[in-house]
Protein backbone atom coordinates (compact mmCIF):
# COMPACT_ATOMS: atom_id res chain seq x y z
CA UNK A 1 0.00 0.00 0.00
CA UNK A 2 1.35 3.16 -1.22
CA UNK A 3 2.18 5.74 1.99
CA UNK A 4 -0.21 8.39 3.29
CA UNK A 5 1.92 11.21 2.44
CA UNK A 6 4.39 11.93 0.16
CA UNK A 7 7.85 13.07 1.43
CA UNK A 8 10.12 14.79 -0.94
CA UNK A 9 14.20 15.81 0.16
CA UNK A 10 15.23 18.14 -2.21
CA UNK A 11 18.91 20.11 -2.51
CA UNK A 12 20.85 16.43 -2.51
CA UNK A 13 24.27 17.19 -3.93
CA UNK A 14 25.89 13.63 -3.65
CA UNK A 15 25.41 9.43 -3.88
CA UNK A 16 25.86 9.37 0.13
CA UNK A 17 22.99 11.48 0.98
CA UNK A 18 21.11 10.34 -2.24
CA UNK A 19 21.51 6.86 -0.43
CA UNK A 20 20.91 8.47 2.67
CA UNK A 21 17.54 9.70 1.68
CA UNK A 22 16.36 6.39 0.20
CA UNK A 23 17.26 4.33 3.25
CA UNK A 24 15.12 6.72 5.50
CA UNK A 25 12.34 6.05 3.22
CA UNK A 26 11.75 9.38 1.14
CA UNK A 27 9.18 8.90 -1.87
CA UNK A 28 10.80 11.93 -4.38
CA UNK A 29 14.60 13.19 -4.07
CA UNK A 30 15.16 16.69 -5.66
CA UNK A 31 18.31 17.93 -7.55
CA UNK A 32 18.37 21.77 -7.51
CA UNK A 33 19.93 23.23 -11.16
CA UNK A 34 20.52 26.70 -10.47
CA UNK A 35 24.11 28.77 -10.11
CA UNK A 36 22.85 30.96 -7.24
CA UNK A 37 21.68 28.10 -4.76
CA UNK A 38 24.59 26.62 -2.59
CA UNK A 39 22.50 23.67 -3.85
CA UNK A 40 23.24 23.17 -7.54
CA UNK A 41 24.60 21.02 -8.98
CA UNK A 42 25.79 20.51 -12.67
CA UNK A 43 23.59 18.39 -15.88
CA UNK A 44 26.66 15.72 -15.34
CA UNK A 45 26.07 14.89 -11.73
CA UNK A 46 22.14 15.46 -11.90
CA UNK A 47 22.42 12.69 -14.68
CA UNK A 48 24.55 10.23 -12.78
CA UNK A 49 22.14 11.14 -9.43
CA UNK A 50 19.36 10.10 -11.48
CA UNK A 51 20.75 6.92 -12.87
CA UNK A 52 21.63 5.94 -9.03
CA UNK A 53 18.32 6.70 -8.40
CA UNK A 54 16.09 5.05 -11.22
CA UNK A 55 13.51 2.28 -10.09
CA UNK A 56 14.14 2.69 -6.00
CA UNK A 57 12.90 6.52 -5.10
CA UNK A 58 10.55 9.19 -7.84
CA UNK A 59 13.23 12.23 -8.95
CA UNK A 60 13.07 15.67 -9.51
CA UNK A 61 14.81 18.46 -11.37
CA UNK A 62 14.46 21.85 -9.68
CA UNK A 63 14.70 24.75 -12.40
CA UNK A 64 14.06 28.85 -12.44
CA UNK A 65 12.42 29.70 -15.34
CA UNK A 66 14.27 27.46 -17.60
CA UNK A 67 14.68 28.00 -21.43
CA UNK A 68 13.60 25.30 -23.69
CA UNK A 69 17.25 24.40 -24.49
CA UNK A 70 17.99 23.57 -20.79
CA UNK A 71 14.52 21.82 -20.55
CA UNK A 72 15.50 19.22 -23.00
CA UNK A 73 18.97 18.77 -21.88
CA UNK A 74 17.08 17.88 -18.07
CA UNK A 75 13.98 16.14 -19.63
CA UNK A 76 16.70 13.66 -21.40
CA UNK A 77 17.96 12.75 -18.67
CA UNK A 78 14.77 11.01 -17.25
CA UNK A 79 13.45 12.29 -14.40
CA UNK A 80 10.15 11.92 -13.36
CA UNK A 81 9.49 15.07 -12.73
CA UNK A 82 10.15 18.81 -13.25
CA UNK A 83 9.89 21.01 -11.03
CA UNK A 84 9.29 24.85 -11.97
CA UNK A 85 10.25 27.30 -8.99
CA UNK A 86 10.68 30.67 -11.25
CA UNK A 87 8.37 33.30 -12.25
CA UNK A 88 6.92 30.99 -14.82
CA UNK A 89 2.99 31.95 -16.48
CA UNK A 90 0.28 29.09 -16.30
CA UNK A 91 1.03 29.11 -20.52
CA UNK A 92 4.92 28.31 -20.25
CA UNK A 93 4.19 25.45 -17.65
CA UNK A 94 1.97 24.08 -20.35
CA UNK A 95 4.65 24.23 -22.64
CA UNK A 96 7.04 22.93 -20.87
CA UNK A 97 4.87 20.31 -19.92
CA UNK A 98 4.20 19.21 -23.58
CA UNK A 99 8.13 20.15 -24.51
CA UNK A 100 9.50 17.83 -21.74
CA UNK A 101 6.88 14.92 -21.55
CA UNK A 102 7.81 14.54 -17.92
CA UNK A 103 5.46 15.35 -15.17
CA UNK A 104 5.36 19.23 -13.88
CA UNK A 105 5.46 20.24 -10.17
CA UNK A 106 4.66 24.07 -10.10
CA UNK A 107 5.88 25.79 -7.22
CA UNK A 108 4.04 28.84 -6.20
CA UNK A 109 4.84 31.48 -3.66
CA UNK A 110 2.59 32.18 -0.91
CA UNK A 111 2.20 35.02 1.03
CA UNK A 112 -1.24 36.59 0.65
CA UNK A 113 -5.08 35.55 -0.48
CA UNK A 114 -4.37 36.34 -3.93
CA UNK A 115 -1.14 34.32 -4.39
CA UNK A 116 -3.87 31.66 -2.81
CA UNK A 117 -6.46 32.23 -5.50
CA UNK A 118 -3.76 32.43 -8.16
CA UNK A 119 -3.30 28.66 -7.36
CA UNK A 120 -6.55 28.02 -9.74
CA UNK A 121 -5.02 29.43 -12.88
CA UNK A 122 -1.97 26.45 -12.82
CA UNK A 123 -3.68 23.74 -11.68
CA UNK A 124 -4.35 22.36 -15.26
CA UNK A 125 -1.28 22.55 -16.59
CA UNK A 126 1.06 21.21 -13.77
CA UNK A 127 0.22 17.23 -12.32
CA UNK A 128 1.50 18.66 -8.74
CA UNK A 129 1.16 22.12 -7.67
CA UNK A 130 3.85 22.78 -4.44
CA UNK A 131 3.53 25.74 -2.05
CA UNK A 132 6.29 27.98 -0.85
CA UNK A 133 6.79 30.80 1.11
CA UNK A 134 7.15 33.94 -0.59
CA UNK A 135 10.67 34.63 -0.36
CA UNK A 136 11.49 37.96 1.32
CA UNK A 137 11.92 41.37 -0.59
CA UNK A 138 15.70 41.26 -1.73
CA UNK A 139 16.21 37.61 -1.76
CA UNK A 140 18.66 36.72 -4.21
CA UNK A 141 16.73 33.12 -4.88
CA UNK A 142 13.22 32.47 -5.38
CA UNK A 143 13.16 29.18 -3.21
CA UNK A 144 15.31 27.37 -0.29
CA UNK A 145 15.28 30.14 1.79
CA UNK A 146 14.00 28.13 5.04
CA UNK A 147 11.41 30.24 5.66
CA UNK A 148 7.53 29.52 6.39
CA UNK A 149 4.05 31.03 5.32
CA UNK A 150 1.05 31.37 6.95
CA UNK A 151 -0.03 28.16 6.74
CA UNK A 152 -3.96 29.01 7.39
CA UNK A 153 -4.29 30.85 4.28
CA UNK A 154 -4.44 27.55 2.68
CA UNK A 155 -7.53 27.20 4.38
CA UNK A 156 -8.99 29.05 1.57
CA UNK A 157 -7.59 26.57 -1.69
CA UNK A 158 -10.00 24.35 -3.41
CA UNK A 159 -10.10 21.42 -1.49
CA UNK A 160 -9.60 19.22 -4.71
CA UNK A 161 -6.21 20.63 -5.04
CA UNK A 162 -4.09 18.27 -3.98
CA UNK A 163 -0.94 19.48 -3.15
CA UNK A 164 2.65 19.05 -1.28
CA UNK A 165 3.32 22.08 1.59
CA UNK A 166 7.32 23.71 1.29
CA UNK A 167 9.10 26.39 2.92
CA UNK A 168 10.89 26.25 6.32
CA UNK A 169 9.66 22.95 6.99
CA UNK A 170 11.76 21.00 9.77
CA UNK A 171 11.93 17.70 11.66
CA UNK A 172 10.32 20.39 14.67
CA UNK A 173 7.40 21.57 12.93
CA UNK A 174 6.22 19.23 9.90
CA UNK A 175 3.87 17.46 12.09
CA UNK A 176 2.40 20.56 13.01
CA UNK A 177 2.35 22.08 9.79
CA UNK A 178 0.63 18.76 7.93
CA UNK A 179 -2.02 19.27 11.07
CA UNK A 180 -2.84 22.66 10.29
CA UNK A 181 -2.95 22.28 5.97
CA UNK A 182 -3.54 18.74 5.41
CA UNK A 183 -1.17 17.99 2.34
CA UNK A 184 -0.63 15.76 -0.03
CA UNK A 185 2.80 15.50 0.77
CA UNK A 186 5.87 17.76 2.10
CA UNK A 187 8.95 19.09 0.63
CA UNK A 188 12.03 20.07 2.71
CA UNK A 189 15.49 21.41 1.65
CA UNK A 190 17.16 23.91 4.25
CA UNK A 191 15.60 22.22 7.17
CA UNK A 192 17.40 19.19 7.07
CA UNK A 193 20.90 20.56 6.91
CA UNK A 194 23.77 21.73 9.12
CA UNK A 195 24.96 24.17 6.75
CA UNK A 196 23.72 25.83 3.69
CA UNK A 197 23.57 22.97 0.96
CA UNK A 198 25.13 20.52 3.47
CA UNK A 199 22.50 17.81 4.19
CA UNK A 200 22.79 16.06 7.69
CA UNK A 201 21.34 12.20 7.79
CA UNK A 202 20.01 12.58 11.12
CA UNK A 203 17.79 15.64 10.41
CA UNK A 204 16.78 13.80 7.09
CA UNK A 205 15.76 10.63 9.04
CA UNK A 206 14.18 13.25 11.76
CA UNK A 207 12.22 14.95 9.31
CA UNK A 208 10.97 11.66 7.40
CA UNK A 209 10.15 10.02 10.74
CA UNK A 210 8.30 12.95 12.30
CA UNK A 211 5.88 13.65 9.34
CA UNK A 212 5.28 9.79 8.83
CA UNK A 213 4.20 9.50 12.83
CA UNK A 214 1.90 13.08 12.04
CA UNK A 215 -0.54 10.58 9.59
CA UNK A 216 -0.36 7.62 10.95
O1 LIG B 1 17.30 25.52 -2.63
C1 LIG B 1 17.44 26.56 -3.29
O2 LIG B 1 18.46 27.24 -3.18
C2 LIG B 1 16.40 26.97 -4.27
C3 LIG B 1 16.73 27.94 -5.21
C4 LIG B 1 15.80 28.35 -6.15
C5 LIG B 1 14.53 27.79 -6.17
C6 LIG B 1 14.18 26.83 -5.23
C7 LIG B 1 15.08 26.42 -4.28
N1 LIG B 1 14.77 25.50 -3.31
C8 LIG B 1 13.50 24.87 -3.13
O3 LIG B 1 12.63 25.64 -2.30
C9 LIG B 1 11.78 24.78 -1.56
C10 LIG B 1 11.77 25.16 -0.10
O4 LIG B 1 13.03 25.05 0.47
P1 LIG B 1 13.29 25.17 2.06
O5 LIG B 1 12.85 23.85 2.66
O6 LIG B 1 12.51 26.32 2.60
O7 LIG B 1 14.75 25.34 2.19
C11 LIG B 1 12.30 23.36 -1.85
O8 LIG B 1 11.52 22.75 -2.87
C12 LIG B 1 13.67 23.60 -2.34
O9 LIG B 1 14.18 22.57 -3.16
Amino acid sequence: MPDALTVKICGIKTPEILEAAIAAGADIVGFMHFPRSPRHVSIEEIGSLISEARGRVETCVILVNPDNSCVAEVAALGPDWLQLHGPETPHRVEAIRAEAGVEIMKALPIGSPEDVAAVADFVDVADRILLDAKPSKGADRPGGLGETFDWSLVKALDPRVSFLLSGGLTPDNVAAAIAATKPFGVDVSSGVESAPGVKDVRLIEAFIRNARAAVS
